[in-house]
């Protein structure tokens, strides 16, 4: 299969170097020209739970240049879904397939309305503790079930042809029946972790260590299931709190791409993570008040921040 990732930070090289080392024809998008330089010179080094190797691929910060692929992964941060999906027009032929992986809510009706809902699958990725250690080289401490559904929920012959391609590259990879549920449950598990990580500079585990700390993430776990539950979700797990310490302990030495953020100086995707619960909350009459200072806290840092 013909594949290009646009979008290829932590995630996206994960995704790139092992469907490349699959036997995929890959292509790496990115804006980040020493990223792409490092890649077209010595190939993608994919290191962590999954291995080690040295991917060869091609690289590129255009969409011009691949030519039509028959799936094109956009795997940006939220607040840059918009953009990618606008530029990926030389990508897509009449069959092409468009698959979109965030974390937080939104992405699914960002990439609509940039694109239509024809071509669209949503994606959503367990943990991976993914990040760039420096050009072209990129870790990831867990590699858990990557889940993917079509936005109007039926089980397609290119959904399940989308789903195999991941197996078979290695990857846990799951069929998702309702991509709301499923974006809900693991958004249930960032907020546990994103913002109090970022405040305190813990890893994962350590969060869940510590009993100040812990009840923060735990607080805001708790608050976003409950407002899952007043939105009829339907999310598969009753004791959020035990849900999240587990989701976290598994990638103990992790720390969440928010906090990688902050570490780099950037703004982060709080509006979509804990800054979401609130919005969210205020519909169905229920505070947050977890997520509400703990996100405010969070915005306030990034006023110092130039991107
Ligand atoms: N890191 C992790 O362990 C996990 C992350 N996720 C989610 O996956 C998504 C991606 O996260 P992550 O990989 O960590 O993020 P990164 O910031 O590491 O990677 C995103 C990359 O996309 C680039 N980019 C932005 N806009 C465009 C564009 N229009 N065209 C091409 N490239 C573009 C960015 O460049 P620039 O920085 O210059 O904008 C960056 O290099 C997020 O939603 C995150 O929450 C999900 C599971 C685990
Ligand atoms: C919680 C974690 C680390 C799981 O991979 C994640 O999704 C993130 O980095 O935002």
């Amino acid at each position: 299969m013909k594949i290009a990732v646009v979008g290829t930070g932590a995630m996206g090289s994960t995704y790139a170097g092992l469907l490349s080392a699959a036997g995929h024809e890959v292509w790496a998008i990115d804006t980040w020209v020493e990223h792409i330089d490092a890649i077209n010179r010595d190939g993608l080094r994919v290191e962590g739970a999954s291995g080690d190797r040295v991917a060869r691929l091609s690289a590129s910060t255009s969409t011009g240049d691949p030519g039509v692929c028959d799936l094109v992964i956009i795997a940006t941060k939220a607040d840059g879904v918009t953009a990618a999906a606008r530029s990926i027009d030389p990508l897509l032929g009449p069959e092409s397939v468009v698959l979109t992986i965030q974390n937080g809510l939104g992405s699914a009706e960002r990439i609509v309305e940039a694109i239509g809902p024809e071509r669209v699958l949503v994606g959503i990725a367990g943990g991976f503790g993914a990040s760039i250690r420096t050009p072209g080289h990129a870790h990831h401490t867990g590699w858990e079930t990557v889940r993917i559904g079509e936005l109007a929920g039926a089980v397609s012959p290119r959904l399940r042809a989308v789903v195999d391609v991941w197996r078979n590259a290695g990857f846990p990879a799951e069929v998702a029946e309702n991509v709301h549920r499923m974006i809900w449950e693991k958004f249930i598990c960032n907020v546990g972790f994103s913002g109090i990580c970022t405040l305190t500079g813990l890893k994962m585990g350590e969060v869940t260590d510590n009993p100040d700390a812990w009840e923060v993430g735990a607080g805001c776990a708790r608050e976003a299931w409950e407002v899952a539950r007043a939105l009829e979700v339907g999310v598969r797990f009753d004791d959020p709190v035990a849900h999240v310490r587990e989701y976290g302990r598994a990638i103990a030495e992790a720390r969440p791409s928010m906090a990688l953020d902050h570490l780099a100086g950037k703004r982060s995707e709080v509006d979509v993570l804990n800054g979401a619960v609130p919005v969210q909350a205020r519909k169905v009459g229920l505070r947050a008040p977890y997520n509400e200072v703990v996100s405010a806290l969070v915005r306030q840092r990034e006023t110092q921040f130039a991107t």
